[in-house]
């Protein structure tokens, strides 16, 4: 706008509140300037006085005037930053005060100045001058403060403000933009990048502030620093480059993280890729991240478990390399089980942010000689005949699931097996407890030597049933079979499929469906979206817990789908492995 424009429009709003002031008194003057500055998009004036006690004062309200404090102000003393609480924290290490001195100045964020002081956790802000109402409403999913944890970078921003109405008074030309992350009211677990712009007139104030948040984030030592990308084109609605380029890629340069990105050409490319790293590329990456579905992920961990197999000094540099999920495919069961949510910039966000959560693994041995690892969930039965279905009418994309699984329930086929399980004894609350973020029953307190041997265990195939005390067996006809390790969260079913299953509390989940009519067996599955396996809902469904079964068919034999991929051996043995691998998350929150 011209200047001549924006003098008037001043002019304007100046005999306007001299006319309020005159007809209604200041106190309607106050409310109608509150409400312009809480109202106005663009705000910049400080009203520097409501105080009624002044109103009474030699200089009066005749001394009320616009105008803006210096960023440098002194305004009183500011809380510390709230203390973030939230799984992973056991890995961060404080900074010492002495490495981050709080300092703190005032800035004109959004539309109210605040006083920000720095501290060795994070930031924290507090309103000054008579605008609480204005305050409270410019961070209402942040909090008044932000922890370094919470945030991904921090940048040193200068401009010119533009000739608006609303600029024109405004003199701050620099800005701290922080880049952190806020939690979304609508729907639990998910997160939106975001950025907070604290204005100040002072070059020097911006970057000293910029300089020290961003050394402070430096010496977070649970940031990754470089990762290995595996994008795999063709899974799901065959959107990874789009979720890749267009929602994560942006959120990880923001957080300065070095991305070595590959894609896959085949199936088990992935595995291949992983298996063979060296020890420098295994030293150097922070961790592995899949962009696609789970069969992606699956093979990105199996192939990192092949990396700790292979020598003594693999093994350690694999041990720390976190994975990540970057949900682009048809079911996404791992992101949603582990972040809460199928949602691509979250998942990026956890990433960025660095966060950790151990999650069990099964092993699963044939009677071959092959073994794999699965994540989520093994089963025989319908889910078998789905997946063999399913496989030759992949062009079809996610709808062939749906097919297959109408084509597997109207065939109604039961098999005869025999089930040997390792069952553990868990009290009644505990069967029935969601796993959320820093679970009770997902940190094991175990030693470094237990956890040491716990760590090699998963190398040994197995154990055959029968070999230890306590193993139980069973025979019959059944409809399904299923070795759930994680709840298995999905847009079909957003409890999951075993809601009572934990990431890291060494159990599998053994659902047995007994041969039942279609229309039971329908029940059945038309229960599973809305509430999850529920084995009390159904007579002929039993759950056990257990950490270790064998399944021998017998007979005509289904097919194993073990996360998605089908064995060539039907006779199973599986066992649990205690948050064998660590993932980039915090669990559902
Ligand atoms: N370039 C490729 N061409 C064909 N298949 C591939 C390629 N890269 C990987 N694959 C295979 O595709 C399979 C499925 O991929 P992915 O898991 O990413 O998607 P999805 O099966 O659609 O999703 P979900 O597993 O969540 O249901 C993987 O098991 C992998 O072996």
């Amino acid at each position: 706008m011209a200047g001549a424009d924006a003098s008037r429009s001043i002019q304007v709003a100046a005999s306007n509140a001299r006319f309020v002031k005159q007809e209604h008194g200041w106190e309607k003057l106050k409310d109608m300037l509150e409400g312009f500055v809480s109202d106005s998009e663009h705000p910049i004036l400080h009203f520097d006085s409501f105080d009624p006690a002044r109103r009474d004062s030699p200089s009066g309200p005749s001394e009320h005037r616009f105008m803006l404090p210096h960023p440098e102000e002194s305004l009183g003393s500011v809380p510390p930053p709230q203390p973030r609480d939230n799984s992973g924290a056991a890995q961060r290490q404080p900074l010492s005060p002495s490495r981050v001195p709080a300092v703190e100045a005032t800035f004109r964020l959004r539309r109210s100045l605040v006083k920000a002081r720095l501290t060795d956790t994070g930031l924290s802000f507090h309103p000054i001058s008579s605008q609480p109402r204005v305050f409270s409403s410019f961070l209402p999913l942040l909090g008044n403060a932000v922890a370094f944890d919470d945030i991904l970078s921090a940048q040193h921003l200068e401009h010119t403000p533009c000739l608006s109405v609303a600029c024109l008074p405004c003199r701050e030309r620099h800005h701290v933009v922080i880049n952190t992350f806020r939690r979304s009211h609508r729907k639990q677990c998910l997160w939106h990048p975001t950025r907070l712009l604290l204005s100040t007139q002072s070059k020097d104030t911006a970057r000293q502030w910029t300089e020290k948040i961003n050394s402070a984030l430096a010496m977070l030592s649970h940031r990754p620093h470089a990762l290995l990308v595996i994008l795999n084109p063709f899974g799901g609605a065959r959107k990874a480059r789009h979720v890749w380029h267009r929602h994560v890629r942006p959120i990880l340069d923001t957080a300065g993280i070095q991305c070595t990105v590959m894609e896959t050409q085949k199936p088990g490319h992935a595995k291949q890729v992983v298996e063979k790293l060296t020890l420098s590329q295994a030293n150097s990456f922070d961790g592995i991240v899949a962009v696609g579905g789970d069969g992606l992920f699956q093979e990105c961990m199996n192939g990192l478990l092949a990396l700790r197999s292979l020598s003594p000094e693999l093994a350690a540099a694999a041990k720390d390399m976190r994975l990540g999920h970057i949900p682009a495919g048809s079911t996404d069961a791992v992101a949603y089980s582990i972040n809460g949510t199928r949602d691509e910039e979250t998942a990026a966000l956890h990433i960025a942010l660095g966060d950790r959560t151990p999650i069990d693994i099964m092993r699963v041995d044939t009677a071959d000689g092959a073994s794999r690892f699965a994540a989520c969930v093994a089963s025989y039965g319908y889910m078998g005949d789905l997946l063999r279905q399913s496989e030759h009418w992949r062009w079809m994309g996610p709808f062939r699931y749906t097919l297959a699984g109408t084509m597997a329930l109207l065939y109604g086929r039961a098999y005869q097996a025999r089930v040997a399980y390792l069952p553990v004894e868990m009290d009644q609350p505990s069967r029935r407890s969601v796993c959320r973020s820093q679970c009770d029953l997902c940190t094991p307190a175990t030693s470094p030597a237990e956890h040491a041997a716990h760590a090699e265990a998963f190398l040994r195939p197995s154990k055959p049933p029968f070999q230890t005390a306590g193993w139980r067996s069973a025979e019959g006809r059944f409809k399904s079979i299923m070795a759930v390790v994680m709840p298995c969260r999905s847009d079909k079913s957003v409890l999951g499929l075993s809601p009572y299953s934990h990431l890291a509390d060494g159990r599998i989940v053994l659902v047995l469906v007994h041969d039942c009519s279609i229309l039971d067996y329908l029940r059945f599955l038309a229960s599973i979206p809305a509430r999850g396996i529920q084995a009390d809902r159904f007579t002929y469904v039993e759950t056990i817990d257990c950490t270790a079964v064998s399944i021998q068919p017998i007979g005509v034999e289904s097919a194993w789908n073990v996360d998605g991929e089908l064995l060539k051996n039907n006779h199973v043995t599986a066992e649990a492995h205690q948050a064998l691998i660590s993932v980039f998350a915090r669990g559902v929150e």
